[in-house]
């Protein structure tokens, strides 16, 4: 369930009006999803049917939304497959609503596909590098929250709840991404806003007309300005991998990079730190699994994903590190 504020059909049609979105026709709570209220409602304006998705923030705050609000609205503005903010007279994306921070945005058609081929890695990488060039002249900044100061923070604070053998391996890894940080090649990195958090069940697909279409890419709330190459490789680590072993999958690794690069190719610096990177992202989501799991915040709705996960995932990472420089990286 994913209904934590109840909202009336008068309620949401008063907003609707006022967000000048036409008549309330259907409105249904959304069951999926875990951290926000979510309802999907429909409504008629000129004879046509229109889509969209009403949220009510249960965790971030009114003062926290505007950076993925608006970064949301300058992507669909330049043609970005993304949930798009509706505005209230005042201009503003997000507003109270029952209490609560809310936003109303178009909604995707579509579903999310939890076994990606390499036609849907493609299509994702492809959509991936438009997205960096889209929000590169996005004025807002804000830093990855879940970066690198975020692991040094909180690997202390998940030591003392793993066993020896995990610890070794999170301080040896924080202490090779410092290592990195610090290096030229790093500095020498192309960055902007990302996602952060593109993962399988965050993007939209339609296979209505038997021709693969990618409806659109959401949950932006973990986005930041970081490296595109870390977005890059949280996606990689995801999209093109086994999720019973976390081994890569050459076809589909492949099938995102060349996708990915002919919209960007790949900088120098990028091609050699891939390896590097595609370990950082492991790193970020074990840390947070972790954290997620033996330190879940008061009241809170998050039901932890499993860790061990990332760790499996690094650990192939740390051991294969070839499996990344061995591929092409090059249409
Ligand atoms: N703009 C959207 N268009 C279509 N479906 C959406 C949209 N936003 C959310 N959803 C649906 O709602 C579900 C929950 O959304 P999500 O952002 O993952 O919620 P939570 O942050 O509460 O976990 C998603 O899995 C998706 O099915
Ligand atoms: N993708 C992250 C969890 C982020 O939570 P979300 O439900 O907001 O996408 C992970 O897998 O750990």
């Amino acid at each position: 369930m994913a209904v934590y504020t109840e909202v009336s059909t008068q309620e949401a049609r008063a907003l609707l009006r006022q967000l000048k979105l036409g008549e309330l026709t259907a409105m249904q709570g959304c069951t999926k999803g875990i951290e926000n209220t979510n309802y999907f409602v429909s409504t008629e304006q000129g004879g046509e049917t229109f889509d969209y998705v009403l949220t009510l923030f249960e965790r971030l705050t009114l003062a926290q939304l505007p950076f993925y609000l608006r970064l949301m609205k300058h992507l669909a503005e330049r043609g970005i497959p993304v949930p798009e903010p509706s505005a209230n007279a005042r201009g503003d994306l997000v507003f109270e609503f029952k209490a609560k921070p809310a936003a109303v945005v178009t909604r995707l058609r579509g579903s999310s596909e939890l076994s990606p081929t390499p036609a849907h890695c493609a299509a994702i990488g492809t959509t991936l590098a438009k997205m960096h060039l889209a929000a590169r002249d996005f004025p807002l900044s804000q830093p990855n929250l879940r970066g690198l100061a975020w692991w040094n923070e909180t690997v202390p604070v998940v030591l003392p709840h793993v066993n020896p053998t995990q610890a070794a391996l999170l301080q040896s890894e924080l202490a090779y991404q410092n290592h990195v940080a610090a290096s030229s090649a790093y500095a020498a990195l192309p960055r902007g806003p990302i996602h952060a958090d593109l993962f399988r069940d965050n993007v939209m697909f339609d296979n209505g007309q038997g021709q693969l279409e990618l409806t659109g890419v959401f949950d932006f709330y973990f986005a930041g300005v970081d490296s595109w190459l870390f977005d890059l490789a949280v996606c990689l680590n995801d999209w093109c991998i086994d999720l019973d072993t976390g081994t890569h999958d050459g076809e589909r690794f492949q099938s995102f990079l060349r996708a990915y690069s002919a919209v960007r190719p790949l900088e120098s610096a990028e091609r050699a730190l891939l390896p590097a990177l595609l370990r950082a992202a492991a790193l970020r989501f074990w840390i947070s699994r972790l954290w997620d799991y033996y330190l879940p915040r008061p009241a809170s709705l998050l039901q932890p994903h499993d860790p061990a996960h990332f760790e499996r995932v690094l650990q192939q990472r740390v051991m294969h590190p070839q499996a990344a420089n061995s591929l092409e990286m090059q249409p």
